[in-house]
C-alpha cells in the first residue's frame, strides 16, 4: 500500500467525485457512516458520554456528520466545534445546518472560553484537524488539545490525530492529540509509522470510503508500506529437480572473542531462510563453538586468534554478510580495508562493519552497487550525521544512498528499506524484538535471500518483511519479554508458510447502515 501525500489525496477525492458522480458532501457521508458503524458494532448503543471536537473545516464535518447519526441511533453525545478560523468549510456548514434541524446545538469552543468537563470513562471524538493542517495550531487550540490528553478519556481520532502534519515534523508534541485509536481513510498515513510521530496514533486502521482504486493505483508515490502483498508476488518457488547449489552459497564474516553468538545466529538465520550452503569466517576462537552449535554451517577462520586480521578464502561464495560481533580492532579495519579493494560480490554489512565504514568514509566508495547496509539509528547516525526530526531523516538517508550507490535498511519498530528516492516501510515485527541478536538474523535472513537469487532491494525489503513475521509468530507462544533471536530464528519457517495463508474473515456482523 502506498503513502500518498495530503495533496494526492485531495486529488484522489476530487477524481472520485467526478468518475461516481457524486458529491464532495456524499463522500463525506461515506465516512461517516463508515465511523458511525464502526462505533455502533462496538458500543451497541452503550450510554457511555462522548464529547465530539469538531474543527471547522471537513475533518470538523466528519465529526458533526458522525454526531448526527449518533443521535438518531440514541447515543449520549455532547457536539464542540472548535471555533480556530472563520473559514468554514461548504461541507462543515452543510452538516451544521443537517444537526441543527435534529435539534442538536453545538457548544462554540472561542478563545477566551472554559472547556467541558470529561470524566475518564467517557469517549472523546476527536475530529479537530485533519489532513488539511498547515501551521501551528493557535496556543488555545493547544490547550484544549493538552486538556483532551490529560482527561484520561478514551480518544477516537477520525483520519488523523489532529496536531500532526501529513509531511512534517511537529514543533510542540502537546499541542497534538495523544490518540488511543485512529480511523483513517482509505490508506494509511506515512507520520503513522515514523518513531516522533507514531506515538500519537497507539492503534490505526483504514475505513474504505471508496476512493478511486485505480486512481491510487496509477499514482506514484515516494513510499509505501510494505505487507504481505507486496511481498507475495517476490517470493521465489522451490524448483523440484534443484540441489544446494540452486540456492547460492552465503559467506558470513563476522565475529570476535565474546562475540561467535553474532556470528551463529545469523548463520542459522540464512541457513533458515534458504541459503543453499552457508560458510561462517571467524576468528580461530569462533571455531569449536560454531561447529558444534550449527552442524549444517562449516567453517573458515581466520589467521587470529580474538579478531579479524585479514579477509581472505578459497571458496566462491554467491554473497557475503558482514559485520556482525566484529568490533573495531584496527587490523580489522585493515583487513576490510583491503578486501574491499577487490571484492566484487554481493554486501550485507551490519554492525561493526558499518562502524568502521562510518569510521574510514574512504571505505564507502569501494562498495559493490547495491550493497545492503542494515543500521539502526545510532549506526545510522555515525553514517549520515545528525538529524532534526524523522523527515530530515529520510530526506539524509536517500541522498546517502543516492551518493554511495547502497540500499539502506534503517532498522526499527517499522524498519524502513530507502534506495535511491523510494522507502519501504515494513509492517511486520513488534516490541520483543528489541532483544540481543535480533538484527543479526535479519542480515543472515538478508544474505540468505541473496544467496537464493533476489535481488537486493528486494532481499533487503522480503528479507525485513520475513523476519518480522518471524518475530509476530514467536510471540503467539513466547509473549514480548520471552522472545528470543534464537525462538525468532525457529520461526523463519512459519513466516513462509504465512506468506499462503488467507486472512481470516472479519467475525463481527457489519449494521444494516447504508450510505
Ligand atoms: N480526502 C478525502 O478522502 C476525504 C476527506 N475528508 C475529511 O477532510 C479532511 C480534510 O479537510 P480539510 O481539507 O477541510 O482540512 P482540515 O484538516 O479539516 O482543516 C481545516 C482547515 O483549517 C485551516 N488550518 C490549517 N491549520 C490551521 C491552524 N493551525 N489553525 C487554524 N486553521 C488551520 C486550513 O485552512 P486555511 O486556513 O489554511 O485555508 C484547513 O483547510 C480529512 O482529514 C478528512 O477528515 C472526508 O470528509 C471525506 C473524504
Ligand atoms: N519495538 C520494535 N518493534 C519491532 N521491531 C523491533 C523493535 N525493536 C527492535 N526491533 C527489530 O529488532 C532488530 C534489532 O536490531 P539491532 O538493533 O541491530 O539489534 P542487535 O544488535 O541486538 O542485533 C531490528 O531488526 C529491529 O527492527
Ligand atoms: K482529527
Amino acid at each position: 500500500m502506498k503513502f500518498f501525500s495530503a495533496k494526492q489525496i485531495y486529488a484522489a477525492d476530487k477524481f472520485t467525485i467526478e468518475k461516481q458522480q457524486i458529491s464532495s458532501i456524499d463522500l463525506m457521508e461515506r465516512a461517516a457512516i463508515q465511523i458511525f458503524n464502526w462505533l455502533h458494532v462496538r458500543m451497541q448503543g452503550a450510554q457511555v458520554k462522548i464529547h465530539l471536537f469538531c474543527g471547522i473545516g471537513n475533518n470538523g464535518g466528519d465529526g458533526l456528520a458522525l454526531a448526527r447519526h449518533l443521535k438518531e441511533h440514541g447515543y449520549n453525545i455532547e457536539v464542540n466545534v472548535v471555533n480556530y478560523s472563520d473559514k468554514r468549510s461548504k461541507d462543515f456548514l452543510i452538516n451544521l445546518d443537517r444537526l441543527k434541524e435534529r435539534k442538536v446545538w453545538p457548544n462554540f469552543l472561542e478563545r477566551d472560553g472554559e472547556f467541558t468537563v470529561i470524566g475518564p470513562d467517557d469517549i472523546i471524538i476527536d475530529a479537530i484537524f485533519g489532513i488539511g493542517l498547515n501551521r501551528s495550531p493557535d496556543p488555545w487550540v493547544a490547550r484544549l488539545i493538552g486538556h483532551l490528553n490529560s482527561s484520561g478519556a478514551f480518544i477516537l481520532s477520525i483520519d488523523i490525530p489532529s496536531g500532526l502534519y501529513m509531511d512534517k515534523a511537529i514543533e510542540d508534541v502537546n499541542a497534538v492529540i495523544k490518540a488511543n485509536h485512529v480511523l483513517s481513510f482509505q490508506v494509511p498515513k506515512l507520520v503513522f509509522f515514523l518513531p516522533e510521530t507514531g506515538v500519537f496514533s497507539n492503534q490505526w486502521e483504514i475505513l474504505d470510503i471508496g476512493l478511486d482504486q485505480e486512481y491510487l493505483k496509477d499514482t506514484e508515490t515516494e513510499f509505501e508500506v510494505i505487507g504481505k502483498s507486496e511481498v507475495l508476488p517476490m517470493y521465489k518457488p522451490r524448483e523440484k529437480f534443484s540441489h544446494k547449489g540452486t540456492y547460492g552459497h552465503s559467506l558470513i564474516i563476522g565475529g570476535s572473542y565474546g562475540k561467535i553468538g553474532a556470528v551463529t545466529l545469523s548463520a542459522k538465520a540464512c541457513l533458515t531462510s534458504g541459503s543453499g550452503l552457508v560458510t561462517a569466517y571467524v576468528p580461530r576462537c569462533g571455531y569449536v563453538p560454531i561447529q558444534t552449535a550449527l552442524p549444517e554451517v562449516m567453517v573458515i577462520t581466520d589467521k587470529n586468534e580474538t579478531a579479524i586480521g585479514a579477509i581472505t578464502f578459497d571458496i566462491k561464495p554467491t554473497v557475503i554478510g558482514l559485520g556482525i560481533g566484529m568490533g573495531m580492532a584496527s587490523e580489522t579495519g585493515d583487513a576490510l580495508s583491503e578486501f574491499l579493494e577487490t571484492n566484487k560480490l554481493p554486501l550485507v554489512i551490519d554492525a561493526d562493519g558499518l562502524n568502521l565504514l562510518a569510521k574510514h568514509k574512504s571505505f564507502l566508495n569501494k562498495l559493490p552497487s547495491k550493497t545492503i547496509l542494515t543500521p539502526h539509528p545510532k549506526e545510522l547516525e555515525r553514517l549520515i550525521g545528525t538529524w532534526k526530526d524523522d523527515f530530515d531523516m529520510l530526506k539524509k538517508a536517500k541522498v546517502f544512498s543516492k551518493k554511495y550507490d547502497v540500499i539502506l535498511t534503517i532498522k526499527g519498530a517499522h524498519t524502513m528499506t530507502i534506495y535511491n528516492n523510494h522507502g519501504y516501510v515494513n509492517s511486520t515485527g513488534n516490541p520483543g524484538m528489541a532483544t540481543a541478536g535480533s538484527g543479526d538474523a535479519l542480515t543472515g535472513i538478508i544474505t540468505g535471500l541473496i544467496a537464493q537469487g533476489y535481488e537486493p532491494l528486494q532481499a533487503a525489503i522480503f528479507g525485513v518483511y520475513l523476519h518480522g513475521m518471524a518475530g509476530d509468530l514467536a510471540i503467539e507462544h513466547t509473549g514480548y519479554q520471552a522472545l528470543t533471536t534464537s525462538k525468532l530464528i525457529d520461526n523463519i519457517g512459519m513466516a513462509f508458510v504465512d506468506l499462503f495463508k488467507m486472512p481470516e474473515p472479519p467475525q463481527e456482523a457489519e449494521p444494516q447502515e447504508k450510505p
